[in-house]
């Protein structure tokens, strides 16, 4: 934890997940870059470094982009020290909602966690903009979020919606299992 401006900058480590071509490099790029990529290269595994702020707090972010799961795909031990972890799906294809499930069961196995109240993590469903091409509703994607007692959003990594809310959420969710607070006057502790 270092000083920036006064505040204490906090690191955090985020790891997103998901079956192939979901868009993982694109919404993370969108987040750290402000930019869609154009052409499509498959992801060996990407760390991106971004400052960020949520009210008064400030953050060093380490996002690691994997490349893409599936149900064979051994859960790599690199993963194991995230804080957070991002679970992508496209609306659009079923087998990539369906594999959000072999990963989920892998990382609470990996984790070693009997529940998932002590992994921070949530669920999306990319590609939003591809709405009329959807094969999973807004209410499957809630219902499986719920279900595994996480938060859920939809968004669309080529039109840059809902991107900075992924990430904030998931920092909030770390946060407050570190004790952080989030009212709009900053910070009343810093544990890390
Ligand atoms: N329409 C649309 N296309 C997207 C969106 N996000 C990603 N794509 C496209 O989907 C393809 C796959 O995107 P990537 O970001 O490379 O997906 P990935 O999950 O990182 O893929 P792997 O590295 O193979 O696991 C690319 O052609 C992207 O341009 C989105 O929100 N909307």
């Amino acid at each position: 934890m270092s000083n920036h401006g006064g505040s204490q900058l906090k690191r955090r480590r985020i790891c997103v997940m998901g079956y192939s071509r979901v868009g993982k490099s694109s919404l993370t790029i969108q987040f750290v870059h402000n930019n869609f990529p154009d052409s499509y290269e498959p992801t060996i595994a990407n760390t991106f470094n971004k400052r960020f702020q949520i009210n008064n707090n400030h953050y060093s972010l380490e996002v690691m982009d994997t490349a893409g799961q599936d149900e064979y795909s051994i859960m790599s031990s690199g993963y194991d020290g995230m804080d957070g972890y991002i679970i992508v799906y496209d609306i659009t294809n079923r087998k990539s909602f369906e594999v959000c499930q072999v990963i989920f069961d892998k990382l609470l196995e990996m984790k070693g966690e009997s529940s998932v109240n002590h992994v921070p993590m949530i669920l999306v469903g990319n590609m939003k903009d591809l709405h009329p091409r959807r094969v999973i509703s807004v209410e499957e994607g809630r219902k499986q979020a719920t279900d595994w007692n996480c938060d859920f959003i939809e968004s669309s990594a080529k039109n840059n919606e809902n991107i900075r809310e992924i990430f904030e959420t998931v920092i909030k969710k770390i946060d407050k299992d570190l004790g952080v607070s989030h009212d709009s006057k900053g910070e009343k502790c810093s544990v890390m």
